[in-house]
């Protein structure tokens, strides 16, 4: 083991209280060889026995007598430099770490495949739900068009108390720092880092294509105000931080992937919609299956843990059989959208001045940028009036050129929020 944090100490924990039950699973008893740490005085959640920790994390993957690695130190390094030299030592590896994965898991494929050993990774994304063995073995003979996800839990979580009790961002962050779902830093959950990591595994495996976390749109929900939800809420809607990757056809008739997370509005109906406090969700369409929905815990140690411990099953079995799980599959390498291609529909509140031809004046910066408009109603009178657009779906980069024409217009005070659509349109 390198790594005994929250994961870790829930793997430790579940390997001691389920020995008998894995060793039966199995046909061998798993055994811990020594779990490496960064400080050895650190208070932990389970007791680890003294002599099998260590700080020196580079001795224990080169050790002979060691099978299997599983990390869950978590960032790039030197967590990748641990998992390479693992592999290059003939162990197989269990990784949770969507950082990693989504920086580089193509050099960490190529490395398992060469020294022939498994490297699994189900807990990256959505914690306890199985989604990516589905995606990679259930529907490898389908064809999978779309994934549309709730992968980070502590900003569902967020979105969730501002809309039930109307709190503003920092209050409903402040909350999930109290309850322990965000980090003291919760940058990387905010900012939407941790969900454009889970998104560019899950366009990997659902489109058979190397998709990075580079290649991904980013935008997180520091900037969703109360009058967002609010908005959303008098359309019948619900503010969701989304992961979304399709395939989209290109005009040579190829396929593209479109990879994207960003919050967004989506009706009340849609099944993503009741997903609630720090659950997960993935909701996944394709050409043969039609939709699947997968829910449950994203994030947590135990619930991570469970995830884990499945893939060292697999891997143990494996290697007990002398031979390996799939691997990856042979990449098909398809061209990743830029976002202003990409078409979607956009919720836009214009504060303007109440006077006769505003309506007209901004229909028509709309349609200048071929932008449609499928509903427009107006809020408050004179200072207070407020125009609330919705258009057909478009692209993001008519819409950005629409906006900033509103904003230069005499009659707009301010766009005061722009915020994407998700599901079908009435
Ligand atoms: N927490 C969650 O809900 C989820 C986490 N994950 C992923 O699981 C992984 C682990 O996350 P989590 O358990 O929350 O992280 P924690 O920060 O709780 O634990 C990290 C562990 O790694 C150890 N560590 C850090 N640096 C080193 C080093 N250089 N050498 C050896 N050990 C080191 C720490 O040691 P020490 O204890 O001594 O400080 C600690 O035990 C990450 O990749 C994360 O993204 C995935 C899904 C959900
Ligand atoms: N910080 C993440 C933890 C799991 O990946 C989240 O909130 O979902």
């Amino acid at each position: 083991m390198l790594g005994c944090g929250s994961v870790g100490s829930q793997v430790v924990r579940l390997l001691g209280e389920q020995a008998d039950d894995l060793a039966a699973r199995v046909g061998a008893r798993v055994e811990l060889a020594g779990v490496a740490v960064r400080r050895l005085d650190a208070p932990r959640e389970v007791d680890v026995p003294a002599d099998l920790l260590t700080t020196d994390a580079a001795a224990l993957v080169a050790r002979d007598d060691v099978d299997l690695v599983i990390e869950v130190i978590g960032g790039i390094e030197p967590a990748r430099s641990l998992i390479l030299s693992a592999l290059e030592n003939g162990a197989s590896v269990v990784t949770a770490n969507k950082a990693l994965l989504a920086e580089d898991g193509p050099t960490l494929f190529e490395a398992a495949e060469k020294a022939g050993r498994d490297l699994y990774y189900e807990a990256a994304v959505a914690g306890a739900i199985p989604i990516l063995r589905p995606l990679r073995e259930s529907l490898a003979g389908d064809r999978v068009t779309r994934v549309l996800g709730i992968v980070n839990g502590t900003t569902n979580f967020i979105l969730d108390k501002m809309d039930t009790s109307g709190a503003g961002f920092a209050d409903a962050l402040e909350e999930a720092q109290a309850l322990g779902y965000a980090e003291a830093d919760p940058t990387a959950d905010v900012e939407g880092f941790d969900a454009a990591a889970k998104a560019a595994i899950l366009a990997s495996l659902a489109f058979h294509s190397r998709v990075t976390a580079a290649d991904v749109h980013r935008e997180g929900i520091t900037d969703v105000s109360a009058g967002d939800v609010r908005s959303a809420r008098e359309m019948g809607s619900v503010v969701k931080l989304l992961a979304i990757a399709e395939l989209r056809p290109t005009p040579e008739g190829d396929d593209a992937v479109s990879v994207r997370v960003h919050p967004a509005m989506i009706p009340r109906s849609h099944p993503l919609a009741s997903v609630r406090e720090a659950y997960n969700a993935v909701f996944v369409e394709s050409e043969a299956a039609g939709q699947l929905m997968f829910y449950g815990p994203g994030a947590g140690g135990s619930p991570t843990a469970s995830a884990v411990l499945g893939d060292l099953v697999t891997v143990a079995r494996n290697h007990r059989q002398g031979t390996r799980g799939v691997g990856e599959s042979a990449y098909a390498d398809r061209a990743v959208l830029p976002m202003g291609e990409t078409r979607t529909r956009y919720h836009v509140a214009i504060d303007v001045d109440d006077r006769a031809g505003v309506l007209a004046a901004v229909a028509q910066a709309f349609a200048e940028q071929g932008v449609s408009i499928q509903t427009v109603r107006q809020e408050g009178r004179g200072n207070d009036a407020q125009l609330v657009v919705v258009s057909h779906e478009a692209t993001d980069a008519a819409l950005a050129a629409t906006v900033d024409k509103l904003r230069d217009m005499e009659i707009v005070r301010e766009v005061t929020s722009v915020m994407r659509v998700e599901g079908t349109e009435e």
